[in-house]
């Protein structure tokens, strides 16, 4: 099939790169020239495991094409997936200017029938307001042209977005009309051979089912983090309660961690989002969502307040961070709770030294030359000339390290470790004092 996305970030690219990969023909448009230039060059503009073989591969194959130009992009699909950003808006609404955008030009520009899907996570009712912009750009020149318009949200997590695109747990459809739904269900088969994973639902239904699920996901780790909290006041072990209470099959292990908070690019946006359209469009006060977000704004300045309990005025201390991504297996920073700690940190008169494997780069191009603030090559390099050792991403590498070494080299010496990675007796036994989440 004949494919066109809009949008070449983490969902674009991915959906794009995977959908080449079982042998369609794609086109992956966007509006940044540097970022296509990398593609065109073989290069990824994001780090994502896996992607940057399986687009060489689909470059090579001819399967895989990149472009800045609307109007080749608008001409390439039938399909026109729309995978843009909806960032928070001031008022905490997702902003719908790029979607918009995307759905005006393909109004403008098409000239044949074409299924336009959205992929980016979008508010309820934005199908219609995709169509209606569609409709008014062929009204403007006068043409009658065929078009279904199909919300497909995306359920990919960064650092393991190729496996989840193409062994997904479930795709919704939401659409209204016969063609478009044999359309996506050709175009999906690829991915579900051994059972059917593809839910046809109505429009708004799958826009609010990408929304409920992220909502849901926000809402078990809060409240994991709060147990925690409360368990390390009550001298009880979050770490043995989330394994008491995962054993249960309703309740389950999967994203029962507690942290230093959710961070990413979605669920802090998508959970504000919800509470917005809810307020807006329903009148309804999302009292659990409103409590999930204070708590996890809180759970971001956990690790400070550990740290400040232990020293503390913070003034000319000095501080190894292990981890910037706001999970491993990504270089994304987007509201990372790292963001939060540095600042921390920083404000209170403390200097850091942080090491992450792949987001480096990121951290500088937010942070820029932020007096206070370097960077090490390595995690042993954070720990030269350190008080203490904070952990705030859960990297593989961090997993196993050499206790007596962190000992040497810390001033102090402790550990805040705001991802439980390792068991306290051992961290003990080295002689470390060791301060995690909720045990
Ligand atoms: N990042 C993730 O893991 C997931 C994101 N989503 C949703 O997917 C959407 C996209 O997210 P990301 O890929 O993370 O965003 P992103 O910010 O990484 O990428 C968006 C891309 O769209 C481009 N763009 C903006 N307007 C354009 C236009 N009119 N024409 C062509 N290109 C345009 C931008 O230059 C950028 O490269 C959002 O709605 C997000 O909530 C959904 C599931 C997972
Ligand atoms: O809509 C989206 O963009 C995506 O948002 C999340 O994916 P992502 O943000 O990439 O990463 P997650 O693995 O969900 O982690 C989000 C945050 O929650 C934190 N987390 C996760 C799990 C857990 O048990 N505890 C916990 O604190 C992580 O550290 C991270 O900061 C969802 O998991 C995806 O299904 C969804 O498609």
């Amino acid at each position: 099939m004949k494919i066109t996305v809009v949008g070449t970030g983490y969902v674009g690219l991915v959906s794009g790169t995977c959908l080449a990969e079982v042998g369609n023909d794609v086109l992956c448009l966007d509006v940044d020239p540097e970022k296509i230039r990398i593609l065109e060059e073989g290069g990824i503009p994001i780090y994502e495991p896996g992607l940057q073989e399986m687009v060489r591969r689909n470059v090579a194959a001819g399967r895989l094409h990149f472009t800045t130009s609307i109007e080749k992009a608008v001409d390439h699909g039938t399909i026109q997936f729309i995978a843009v950003g909806t960032p928070p808006d001031e008022d905490g609404s997702a902003d719908m200017k790029y979607v918009l955008a995307a759905a005006r030009n393909i109004g403008r520009l098409m000239t044949d029938y074409k299924i336009v899907v959205d992929k980016s996570t979008v508010p309820v009712g934005t199908a219609d307001l995709v169509r209606a912009t569609v409709q008014e750009e062929l009204q403007k020149r006068g043409a009658q042209v065929p078009f279904s318009v199909v919300s497909n949200p995306e359920f990919l997590k960064e650092g393991a977005a190729v496996e989840d695109f193409m062994r997904p747990d479930r795709i919704v459809v939401g659409a209204e009309d016969e063609q478009a739904i044999l359309l996506m269900k050709a175009l999906y088969a690829p991915f579900q051979r051994n059972h059917e994973r593809l839910i046809v639902t109505d429009v708004k239904s799958a826009e609010l089912t990408k929304y409920a699920a992220n909502a849901m996901l926000a809402t078990r780790i809060s409240f994991m983090n709060e147990l925690a909290n409360l368990a390390e006041k009550l001298g009880a072990d979050i770490e043995m309660v989330r394994q008491g209470i995962g054993s249960d099959p309703r309740i389950g292990y999967h994203f029962l961690y507690p942290g230093c908070g959710y961070g990413g690019s979605c669920f802090p946006k998508d959970v504000k989002a919800l509470i917005k359209t809810a307020a807006d469009k329903a009148g309804i006060d999302l009292k659990v969502l409103s409590a999930v977000e204070e708590a996890n704004d809180l759970q971001k300045h956990v690790l400070t307040g550990k740290i400040k309990t232990y020293f503390g005025d913070l003034s000319g201390k000095h501080f190894g961070v292990w981890g910037l991504a706001f999970k491993p297996n990504t270089d994304d920073m987007r509201d990372a709770p790292s963001r939060t700690l540095i600042a921390d940190l920083l404000a209170a008169g403390a200097t850091v030294t942080a090491y992450d494997p792949v987001a480096i780069h990121e951290a500088k191009r937010i942070f820029g030359d932020k007096d206070g603030l370097r960077y090490g090559d390595s995690p042993a390099a954070c720990l030269e000339g350190a008080d203490a050792l904070v952990i705030v991403t859960e990297w593989k590498e961090f997993r196993s390290p050499d206790f007596d070494v962190i000992k040497a080299k810390l001033r102090a010496p402790v550990i805040f470790d705001g991802r439980n990675l390792y068991d306290p007796k051992f961290v003990r036994a080295a002689g470390l004092t060791y301060l995690p989440i909720g045990r």
